[in-house]
């Protein structure tokens, strides 16, 4: 079987949902069994996002103005693509109560004026509620047996909210007895991405682009052939064809390759997606809903060995770095203890970590939306260090980007830094930190944010990458 999910560029409208409804249509009929996930429309998520902070923060209360733009959004659809005047009655009906549920709770958080992590993934969870529902009447109306699944009766979490993480086995039993009779009828579930709920059944999201991770939790538990991911790109490219127009298609990557690119910001898979996938050895390729004909890139135990060094490069914009500067009373072992564990406490990812031990000072990176937190954090952590000088300060550099050359070639070959380096020196562009150690997969490093759309080119032309070498 195969577990197949569409992002919210292939939900996004009338058009893309009608290619979406094709492929699943295809794949359907062709008699293997088909479990599809779906994330929201494009744009639903934020939007969802942007009312229940507006509710939180007192600035009115804007549930009816929700409710009213998730209506158009999928109505506009419906009016298109759903032609039974019954079903179409029916999907309105349905689709209003959803969108009625999620204002109930937006209004909410307006009345408490809060937004607790369990409230807001509750209220983002309705974005692919809606899709689901949406993607699942177009197929009934094409005659196939589709049926929208909410995923917080399948996917098993931690509470973790905004970035949960599955408990498989759970899951996997879960999944089995409420897919497994869909799939032994001949139906096509239709199961809703980018959230679980806990085993006492509160909702959980798993982290921003988190649908490609429940396509393959799905296709773990139910014991997946193959696990599709559509988007609208052919696949894994050299770097991102909005920053490099003449990147080009990777036929095949490894797991561990993969995670790396998507953990350094390749948004085209989310990187939790690859662990459980690899787990099990299940492949996953990425295809391009608006081009099925290409064949895609295959992720999977093995990389192609054509040769090349240096992969593909990544960027990941608007981060800080956060340094802290002992004065040398304290020792630097003392310092590196305290700071992270207190930056692990607060949840922050951190994306690289470098130290000047002869300054006692010790730097890491962070999203630029989590210093705030990250800063506060820190200053009541060293509080009385800071007040007698055994730390001296405490600063953020914003305004500044990761920017990582991913490959597993690069494994043992040397130069492949000093090429990359020199590459940056020669167009000019300041290297503000570089990782300590970073793994043999890739190296990372960090320079202004306004430098990535040259730095990214020169180092993709640099390593060649953009050569006619294309699947
Ligand atoms: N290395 C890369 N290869 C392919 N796409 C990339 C890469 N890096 C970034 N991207 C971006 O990822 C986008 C697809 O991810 P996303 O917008 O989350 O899709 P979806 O809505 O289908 O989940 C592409 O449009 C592309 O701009
Ligand atoms: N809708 C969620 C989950 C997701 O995976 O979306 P997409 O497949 O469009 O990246 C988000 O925007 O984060």
């Amino acid at each position: 079987m195969r577990v197949m999910k569409f992002g919210g560029t292939s939900v996004g409208n009338a058009e893309a949902i009608d290619q979406t409804a094709r492929i699943l249509t295809e794949a359907y009929r062709s008699g293997e069994p088909v479990v599809a996930v779906v994330s929201a429309m494009s744009g639903v998520t934020n939007q969802l996002l942007a009312s229940a902070a507006a509710a939180a923060s007192g600035q009115g209360d804007a549930s009816s103005e929700l409710r009213q733009f998730l209506l158009d959004r999928h109505l506009a659809v419906v009016a298109e693509l759903v032609h039974d005047l019954g079903r179409r009655a029916q999907v309105t009906v349905t689709l209003e109560e959803i969108a009625s549920r999620c204002a109930r709770l937006v209004e909410s958080v307006h009345i408490l004026g809060d937004l607790s992590p369990r409230a807001q993934d509750w209220i983002v969870s309705f974005g692919e509620r809606m899709s689901s529902v949406l993607v699942a009447s177009v197929l009934q109306d094409r005659g196939i047996p589709a049926v929208a699944v909410e995923s917080d009766q399948v996917i098993i979490t931690d509470d973790a909210f905004g970035n949960a993480s599955p408990l498989l086995e759970q899951t996997r039993a879960r999944a089995q007895e409420r897919l497994g009779p869909l799939l032994a009828e001949r139906k096509l579930p239709i199961v809703t991405g980018y959230f679980g709920a806990t085993t006492s059944g509160s909702v959980t999201t798993l982290g921003r682009g988190g649908s490609d991770f429940s396509a393959s939790i799905l296709g773990y538990a139910l014991d997946a052939d193959e696990v599709w991911i559509w988007t609208d790109v052919d696949g894994v490219m050299t770097a991102d064809p909005r920053l490099v127009p003449e990147a080009r298609t990777l036929p095949s990557i490894s797991f561990a390759e993969a995670t790396e690119l998507a953990y350094f910001g390749a948004k085209v898979i989310h990187p939790r997606t690859m662990q459980p996938a690899a787990e099990r050895g299940i492949p996953i390729w990425i295809k391009n809903t608006f081009r099925p004909e290409h064949p895609g890139t295959r992720i999977g135990p093995d990389t192609t060995q054509d040769g090349s060094v240096v992969k593909a490069i990544t960027a990941i914009p608007g981060v800080s770095v956060i340094t802290v500067e002992g004065s040398g009373f304290l020792s630097v072992a003392d310092v590196t203890a305290r700071v992270f564990d207190t930056v692990g406490e607060t949840g922050v990812n951190v994306y690289m970590i470098f130290q000047a031990s002869s300054q006692h000072s010790l730097g890491f990176v962070v999203r630029q939306a989590d210093t705030a937190k990250v800063l506060a954090a820190l200053e009541q952590e060293f509080e009385l260090d800071l007040l007698k000088g055994r730390v001296m300060r405490i600063w953020e550099d914003p305004n500044l980007a990761v920017v990582a050359v991913v490959g597993a070639g690069m494994r043992g070959t040397p130069g492949v830094a000093g090429r990359v380096f020199q590459t940056l020196g020669q167009n000019r562009i300041n290297i503000v930190a570089i990782a300590q150690g970073s793994s043999e997969l890739n190296i990372s490093f960090v320079i202004a944010e306004h430098e990535v759309t040259r730095a990214v080119p020169a180092i993709h032309a640099a390593f060649g990458l953009g050569n006619a070498r294309e699947a």
